[in-house]
């Protein structure tokens, strides 16, 4: 096989040691989980890690490939602390199979083992080769059956042959036989024990099939956070004259709980006396009982020049490649989901375009006109109401009222008998008295349940009706028939690009993580970096499609001016949906459960719809929340949007290019803040 190019040579590990633990600490909150833990692998045998469960072996072995952190002692792995910089662990030299499966549904056997070897580095004439060993070997169905279609024994079979693919120097095994024939396990372990021959491999397994463990060469045996002992199998059972390994286990669990009682002050049921350690020259026909801390050690000091630290945190490019690959294969592995994707912005913009901002229809009016005359002021005026949105009713003082109360009728516009004199009065005299002002004036009672849409409608006409004394001549910016449709748009475009890619992010991250596949990634080298960086790379294309659709709806179907630029116009949509997919990274880095992440998603929705002046313009905002307003994503940006399309301002304009800075402001705050929260996590 091709060696990596990156991959330095072999590195044996300290003294002959492929893992060494030393004093080990780790806890999750307050549950200590591991507490001063020592434990030595040596180089290419196989390492039996066994305990009940709840003991801490799979906490163990994340600490060991680096997905969880210690909090105290010190682990080297193939000679270097995992994830120190310019080593391969976590890398292609390690090879992880987690407890949960951590497989993509959606990818094939072929995919998933392709995706490894991308991140790996093998040509594809390696992965090819390795695809049909491991297939034949763990008698995996056709390479074309898709994962989610797989028993729960087949599926743990293709977790297995992801990490046995790069053949890598350490392999980390937490689980690999539950669910898996005798027979195949049989042959499982015959491979194990063939790779370890060569002296190269190092392997750890855990089990719960205790008597399996006999084939390693050597057993730990873990209780309650640390190992009671350490020694080759047959010696152990020989030592507690046990005529299997699980007697001994047992036994060993027995002395441990006595010595335990004994010395009550023992923080952890008691260990016993320390012992020897691999390295130190041990007669291997004796087990390890008891691993204390051994002899003091002096930890090595670890060094790396600049040149290798800073290649450390540079993104590679071939890792980001196959990130990216893997979501467009999954992508197109659920076309109904990806449709979803694309119309729904589409979508959303057409219901708010066709149902936000019109002028009411049909509003039953009662009308009590006290004036009989057709030649009064009461009748032109009543003409001048738009009759396709309002029905006048002519009802009598009574009826009307009646009417409204059973909500048959959403206002009473009244006419005193007198109303065209008093009304004259009005305007040719200076001072008219009250009775004059009164019955010169039309009275409506509105049913302000409905207050928006009649208010609307009455201010509107009421222009009308003032025609004479106001005349409005074209617009400066806008047209004449400017609506609420008009100035809510382009926020609302903002807005929808945005949550959509929160939600996507969000949700997808979290799964991710949940399912292991995170971890999975990591440990075969993809840093917090790339896995973002590719997340907003493949998320930009969804994005692209989404603002074509979204434009070609907005401008050619619902007729909403562009006076600008139309560059500008997508520049600053598709920059608002980087922030959506950069903050749904911060709510997936820092959320680890679906639920909670759908409930911070939602729960920023409306505030910030509300507050940003999408819907109601900011400078009707009371002063405090002002301020927070100017600071949202959202704020300048749909300002900088209504600019670029009613007044057809570039970026030239402050209000434009103001709308630009802050949406990349916030792109990059959130995005370093993703990756600050995954890489402290991890
Ligand atoms: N993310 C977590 N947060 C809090 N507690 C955890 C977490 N993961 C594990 N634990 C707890 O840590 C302890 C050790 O868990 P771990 O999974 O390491 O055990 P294990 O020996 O691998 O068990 P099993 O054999 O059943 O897989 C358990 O009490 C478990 O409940």
């Amino acid at each position: 096989m091709k060696a990596d190019e990156e991959a330095p040579p072999p590195s044996p590990g300290l003294g002959g040691s492929a893992i060494r633990c030393r004093e080990v600490c780790r806890s999750y909150g307050e549950l200590k989980v591991l507490s001063n833990l020592n434990l030595t692998v040596p180089q290419g045998q196989i390492y039996g890690l066994l305990g009940p469960s709840g003991c801490g072996k799979t906490t163990l072995l994340k600490c060991i490939v680096g997905t969880l952190k210690i909090s105290r002692g010190h682990i080297s792995v193939l000679g270097k602390p995992p994830a120190f910089p310019g080593h391969q662990v976590p890398g292609r030299m390690v090879g992880y199979m987690p407890q949960d499966l951590a497989l993509y549904n959606e990818f094939t056997i072929s995919d998933t083992l392709t995706f490894f070897g991308r991140i790996h580095g093998l040509s594809s004439t390696d992965t090819q080769a390795r695809m049909d060993f491991l297939v034949d070997f763990l008698d995996l169905p056709q390479k074309s059956k898709l994962v989610r279609n797989l028993s729960g024994g087949q599926k743990r079979r293709v977790s297995l042959g992801a990490a046995l693919l790069q053949n890598p120097q350490l392999l980390i095994l937490d689980e690999p036989t539950v669910g898996v024939d005798p027979v195949l396990r049989a042959k499982i372990w015959q491979h194990l024990v063939e790779i370890v021959k060569t002296g190269k491999v190092s392997v750890v397994i855990t089990t719960h099939y205790i008597e399996e463990a006999r084939q390693a060469n050597v057993v730990g045996l873990m209780r309650n956070g640390r190992l009671l002992a350490e020694g080759h199998p047959e010696t152990m059972m020989k030592q507690h004259n046990a005529p299997t390994l699980e007697k001994a286990f047992l036994q060993l669990c027995e002395t441990s709980d006595q010595v335990g009682s004994k010395h009550s002050t023992s923080p952890l049921g008691g260990v016993l006396e320390s012992s020897q350690s691999f390295e130190s020259g041990r007669d291997e026909s004796q087990p390890i009982l008891g691993v204390g801390p051994g002899p003091v050690e002096e930890l090595p000091k670890y060094s790396a020049d600049w040149k290798v630290r800073v290649r450390h945190v540079m993104p590679k490019w071939r890792n980001i490649a196959a990130l990216i690959i893997k979501t467009t294969v999954r992508m197109k592995r659920m076309p109904g989901s990806l449709c979803f994707q694309f119309l729904l912005p589409v979508i959303q913009i057409s219901l708010m375009c066709l149902c936000i901002g019109g002028d009411p229809k049909e509003i039953q009016v009662a009308v009590v006109n006290n004036e009989t005359s057709s030649s009064s002021y009461s009748q032109s005026l009543l003409s001048f109401l738009d009759n396709s949105s309002v029905q006048q009713v002519n009802l009598s003082h009574a009826e009307a009222f009646s009417g409204a109360y059973n909500g048959e009728y959403w206002a009473v516009i009244g006419f005193g008998k007198n109303f065209t004199s008093y009304l004259t009065k009005r305007m040719i005299q200076q001072q008219v008295s009250k009775e004059v002002v009164d019955g010169g004036s039309v009275h409506v009672r509105l049913d302000q349940t409905s207050k928006l849409s009649l208010r609307r409608k009455y201010s509107t006409d009421y222009f009308s009706l003032s025609r004479f004394s106001f005349q409005f001549e074209e617009p400066i910016y806008g047209s004449m028939n400017s609506d609420f449709t008009t100035f809510v748009t382009p926020g609302a475009v903002l807005s929808i690009t945005f949550y959509l890619a929160v939600g996507l992010t969000a949700l997808s991250f979290v799964i991710e993580r949940k399912e292991g596949l995170m971890d999975r990634c990591w440990v075969a080298g993809v840093s917090s970096l790339e896995t973002v960086l590719a997340h907003l790379i493949s998320q930009l294309f969804v994005i692209s499609i989404q603002v074509i659709l979204l434009l070609l709806l907005m401008l050619l179907v619902f007729k909403i001016p562009n006076e600008g630029s139309l560059v500008l116009v997508i520049a600053l949509i598709g920059l608002q949906g980087v922030t959506g997919i950069s903050f749904g990274l911060v709510i997936s880095s820092a959320i680890d459960d679906e639920q909670n992440a759908n409930q911070a998603a939602l729960g920023v929705f409306y505030p910030n719809l509300i507050v940003s002046g999408i819907i109601w313009p900011v400078e009707c905002i009371p002063y405090p929340l002002r301020y927070i307003s100017l600071a949202l994503p959202q704020t300048y940006a749909s300002e900088a949007l209504r600019c670029i399309m009613y007044r057809g301002w570039g970026l030239s304009r402050m209000m434009v290019w103001r709308g630009f800075a802050v949406t990349l402001g916030w792109n990059t705050f959130f995005v370093i803040l993703a990756i600050v929260i995954l890489k402290l996590r991890t």
